[in-house]
């Protein structure tokens, strides 16, 4: 009863608990705006209890950069809501890299890390994927030309056939039926259930009432994506020829054959299978949703503001032209293309409270204590979004991330990706891929609102990523002319 409602001595202020509800009322339905009115009402560091769970939320940069870079704020906490589709160990550690925790998630995280590097996440792999991919893209989106579209959903397309390809090798038509069957048991999966679902504060309730929590379309569609894998999986072993890697789940196969003799390895038998199905449901999860997302938010803010998006279109026309496709390579050439990435990560802050951890041993942070087993949420929205900081926050900017002579500069509290060892692993793909997908797209068209029609206002709507809500756009082939 204790650690459910009586907050600790010293520990940060934060709203009343209520039984069972504990700090949701004071959160309102809105977690966005809820956590918003909590840090104008309590400052940098803050409590609230979640349901039962005991949260500290972090939202100054400072604090931040401290508390996630020691060890002890390093460890994420049992979400037991999904935890059944991540083979749960008696202790309730999970397999894979987004909530392992250990030597294992060091393990799973290293090896991702070294091997998705050769196959797509690099520079070289990642510009052989773009061109061949970059090709089906523009006469993808060509089918849209003229009309008024919504591209929410078809961006996702492209991104999760790239990722797909990274991992089994396919190379899936932009239309084929397995493809789309991944972009809708994803979207289920990113859609359905998140931090602040009815499910993952009260766990108990996928007992009494699956199908209304969403829990059952959840775990059905991780299901669905853990059977392509396992299939994947099965038809690489029967063609798997030693020393010719052709993509990730090679490179994988190779690993738990090598350690086949080291049963301390988590790649090892059994444990290895169920790393590597966690691991890929995981770079699905995180993978998909957060690039598109971003996507979505750039045309969206490049639509409202014609003069930017013409102030980058003649940047890529200087540098590259309209003849060949982008580089990785043009990057440095390309400084107002590097800021309007920086800023739309900044101003849309998809991952606003970051991905939660939880403290591994007593400790403190800013003058407070705060006990083993605290949930910790990093407030990377308001970090992204404080006015004692950044200048207008939320306009749309781009030239903040520039210096005077005209250069990009990054600024140390843009924190897209999280802080510390357990910041994004994907974070270099999603800004090379998102660097080539808006070099590409505006290169090739123009992006507008429907004339005679008010502007979208968008809010972002809060799930397991800030999405962005629907909106039409007309999108038109840029008349080509010579350097
Ligand atoms: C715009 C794109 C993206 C954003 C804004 C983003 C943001 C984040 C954030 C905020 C975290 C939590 C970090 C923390 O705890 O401090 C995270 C973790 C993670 N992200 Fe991303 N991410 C993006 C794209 C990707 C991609 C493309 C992948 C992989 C394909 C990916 C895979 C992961 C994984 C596996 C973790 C967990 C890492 C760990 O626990 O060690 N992310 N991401």
């Amino acid at each position: 009863y204790k650690k459910n409602f009586v907050r600790p001595p010293n520990f940060p202020p934060g709203p009343f608990n209520y039984p069972i509800l504990g700090g949701i009322p004071a959160i309102g339905q809105n977690v966005l705006t809820g956590m918003n009115r909590l840090q104008s009402q309590y400052g940098k560091i803050f409590s609230v209890y979640m349901g039962t769970d005991r949260t500290v939320v972090i939202a100054d940069y400072d604090l931040a950069k401290e508390a996630l870079n020691k060890d002890e704020f390093c460890i994420r906490p049992d979400i037991k809501a999904l935890n059944d589709i991540r083979y749960p160990d008696e202790n309730g550690q999970v397999r894979g890299v987004m909530f392992s925790n250990g030597d294992e998630w060091l393990e799973v995280k290293r090896f991702a890390l070294r091997h998705l590097r050769d196959f797509g996440f690099g520079r070289i792999g990642m510009e052989a994927l773009i061109w061949k991919k970059y090709n089906g893209v523009s006469s993808f989106f060509k089918e849209d030309v003229g009309k008024e579209v919504c591209l929410n959903l078809k961006l996702n397309i492209p991104i999760l056939n790239a990722l797909w390809h990274i991992i089994s090798g396919e190379k899936l038509d932009y239309n084929d039926e397995h493809l789309l069957d991944i972009v809708h048991k994803v979207d289920v999966m990113m859609t359905t259930i998140d931090v602040s679902s009815v499910i993952n504060l009260f766990p108990w309730l996928k007992y009494i009432c699956p199908e209304a929590t969403g829990y059952s379309k959840t775990i059905n569609a991780y299901l669905g994506i853990r059977k392509l894998i396992e299939q994947q999986y099965h038809t690489h072993l029967e063609t798997f020829q030693e020393g010719h890697m052709r993509d990730f789940m090679d490179v994988y196969i190779q690993e738990m054959k090598s350690q086949n003799q080291n049963s301390k390895s988590y790649l090892h038998g059994q444990r290895g299978l169920e790393n590597m199905n966690s691991l890929l449901s995981d770079l699905f999860v995180a993978g998909s949703d957060t690039t598109t997302n971003t996507l979505n938010w750039t045309i969206f803010y490049l639509a409202k503001d014609v003069a930017k998006q013409r102030r980058l279109q003649n940047e890529i026309d200087t540098v590259i032209g309209q003849d060949r496709e982008p580089s990785l390579q043009d990057k440095p050439d390309l400084p107002y293309l590097e800021a309007i990435v920086q800023e739309v990560h900044r101003i849309s802050a998809l991952g606003y409270l970051g991905v939660p951890r939880i403290t591994g041993k007593d400790t403190q942070l800013g003058g407070y204590d705060i006990p083993k087993g605290t949930r910790i949420f990093t407030h990377i929205y308001h970090i992204m979004h404080d006015k004692d900081y950044w200048t207008n926050p939320d306009e749309f900017m781009p030239e903040r991330f520039l210096d005077k002579n005209g250069k990009f500069q990054m600024d140390e509290r843009s924190i897209p990706f999280g802080i510390g060892k357990r910041q994004c692993l994907g974070k270099t793909l999603a800004q090379n891929e998102l660097f080539l997908f808006i070099a590409g797209l505006f290169q090739t068209f123009n992006f507008n609102f429907p004339k005679d029609k008010p502007v979208p206002n968008l809010e972002p709507i809060p799930g397991f990523v800030l999405a962005c809500p629907p909106y039409n756009v007309v999108m038109s082939l840029r008349v080509k002319h010579s350097k």
